[in-house]
């Protein structure tokens, strides 16, 4: 990943554009107006590799959801340009938004907006469903191994314990092979020892399958199960960590204020 330079932040070499899953230039959105605009990303330039996870750190109000929501096509910057996959998203007409998104950005929230009468299996399909394309079963049969879900499949929602209804999203995520998957705390939602669970499932999804991650975390816990870590602060790109402890990552967060 690429970013304004900062004292918390790890040699690393510039990634080229074509490697990169996502791809911001030169990001710049505010809300409101006159004296009430509040400017919430600053000229970010920023480049996410393929297969890497990322997690996106800083105070409140630094700018992290405004960042994703743009990067993911859920929002639309005042200026700049976002790609994902090679594909620049700027300015696309909303439908192929719509497209792009449904076939290449994958997304994992803090509630699992899972679909309460659909079985588990059900709910990991129907994305795939819904655009008429066919299910790879081999592959569906490969993630649900990988995330324990095998004996879960015919269970609905309110069956399932909230770590386990989280890695059903994280394997209907992972279904489409995105380009990307966008997490927003993930884990906010789950005991520690689930938390952890999806954590490490989010690693080796990165680690064995190559699946890019973007998430955003305020949970130093959660940051240092990713490759790296970048830091924002009131808008901006400040630094980025390479894979950290989470006291390395809690004590950058603190010279951040936050
Ligand atoms: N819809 C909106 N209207 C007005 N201001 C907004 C809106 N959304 C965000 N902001 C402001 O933009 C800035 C960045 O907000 P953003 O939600 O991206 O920060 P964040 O780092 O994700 O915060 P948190 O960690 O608290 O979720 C904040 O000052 C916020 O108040």
């Amino acid at each position: 990943m690429t970013s304004h330079s900062s004292t918390a932040a790890a040699p690393s070499s510039p990634t080229p554009v074509s490697s990169a899953a996502v791809a911001a230039v030169s990001l710049n959105k505010s809300y409101g107006r006159g004296n009430t605009t509040v400017q919430a990303l600053s000229d970010v330039t920023v480049s996410f590799p393929a297969g890497r996870f990322t997690a996106i750190m800083g105070p409140s109000g630094s700018g992290k959801s405004t960042l994703m929501h743009c990067l993911a096509g859920l929002d639309t910057a005042d200026s700049g340009s976002i790609s994902i996959g090679g594909t620049d998203i700027t300015g696309l007409p909303d439908a192929d938004l719509t497209r792009l998104r449904r076939d290449r950005v994958g997304f994992v929230f803090q509630s699992f907006n899972l679909i309460p009468t659909l079985t588990a299996e059900q709910n990991i399909t129907l994305p795939v469903a819904l655009a008429g394309g066919s299910v790879d079963r081999e592959w569906l049969t490969q993630i649900c191994t990988i995330l324990g879900l095998t004996d879960r499949l015919t269970h609905r929602p309110h069956e399932l314990s909230g770590g386990q209804q989280q890695r059903v999203a994280v394997a209907r995520a992972l279904l489409t092979r995105p380009d990307v998957i966008f997490g927003d705390e993930p884990t906010g939602n789950l005991d520690s020892r689930s938390g952890a669970e999806v954590l490490s499932l989010l690693r080796r999804s990165s680690s064995e399958m190559g699946q890019s991650i973007i998430m955003v975390t305020h949970d130093p816990v959660a940051a240092s199960y990713a490759d790296g870590v970048i830091l924002m602060q009131d808008g901006r790109l400040v630094g980025e960590l390479d894979r950290s402890t989470p006291e390395a990552i809690l004590a950058a967060l603190s010279q951040l204020g936050a």
